[in-house]
């Protein structure tokens, strides 16, 4: 771990150097976490009764409601134990509670949420914040709508949002399978993760701003072995791609605007 944290910051200080503004999103999200609406958008997704349960959610909810925001964040992102939990409050009474070992997560850690790329992408002058495929990432998403809509970065600002976050499941699609190529296109691999009713969603609101022409959608093997698209596939110039030896050849499908109000 000490390692790990040592060379992202490095990373971070390499990019600093050269003159980038780096945002961590811990601290967007503990930012956003501060303003009472962006909190309640969150609170109000992670405690739902249908997690928790209708004896134990208004209870799990004003707990973490109390927390300051840079400890919200931490518990969102790194999990809690019961036993952690019960450290600082009091124990509900609460068949779902009850039944959990100590030791058990009463709320995930995300250990995913550092691929940040796969749960939020840009595409030309919008983005799309996405409903995952699995349970385990399913969380992430509220964080990134929370910041969009919510941030000081990013609240005044006028972009495109291509997407509805976890509302969007089971359309599901990952940013891992989507490459902007330029000229109006983007490339997007149909994947586990990312499914072809996400593609043509997208690929309708693209059109409907005109900020995209064609959409090519790539039908890949539906195995973790080829998790994303840029797992086996990157563009290194306007006409040059690295490709995974083991890829093959690929169905492809390619969508651009038709005439009518729905084509
Ligand atoms: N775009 C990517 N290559 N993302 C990698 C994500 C890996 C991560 N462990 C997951 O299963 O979701």
């Amino acid at each position: 771990m000490r390692r790990a944290r040592a060379e992202h910051d490095g990373f971070a200080d390499v990019l600093r150097d050269r003159g980038v503004t780096v945002h961590l999103f811990g601290d967007l999200l503990a930012q956003t976490l501060a303003l009472p609406e962006a909190r309640t958008l969150v609170l109000d997704r992670v405690f739902d009764e249908k997690e928790y349960g209708p004896l134990a959610t208004d209870h799990l909810r004003a707990a973490f409601e109390t927390l300051p925001a840079p400890e919200l964040a931490e518990v969102l992102i790194g999990g809690m134990t019961k036993r952690e939990f019960l450290d600082a409050h009091p124990e509900p009474t609460s068949v779902r509670f009850h039944v959990m070992e100590l030791d058990d997560f009463l709320l995930g850690p995300l250990p995913n949420h550092l691929f940040t790329r796969d749960t939020s992408a840009w595409i030309y002058d919008g983005v799309a914040v996405n409903a995952m495929r699995l349970p385990a990432r399913q969380r992430e998403t509220v964080h990134f709508e929370a910041i969009y809509r919510h941030h000081p970065l990013f609240r005044t600002e006028r972009f495109h949002v291509w997407s509805e976050g976890q509302a969007d499941y089971p359309s599901t699609i990952e940013g891992g399978d989507v490459l902007v190529i330029g000229n109006g296109a983007v490339l997007i691999g149909m994947s586990e993760r990312t499914t072809p009713q996400a593609v043509e969603m997208l690929a309708h609101k693209l059109f409907a701003a005109g900020s995209a022409e064609t959409i090519v959608a790539l039908d890949m093997p539906k195995r973790r072995a080829f998790m994303h698209l840029d797992t086996v596939m990157t563009m290194v110039d306007g006409d040059t791609f690295t490709q995974y030896a083991g890829l093959g050849m690929l169905r492809s499908y390619t969508i651009e605007p038709g005439w009518g109000t729905r084509n």
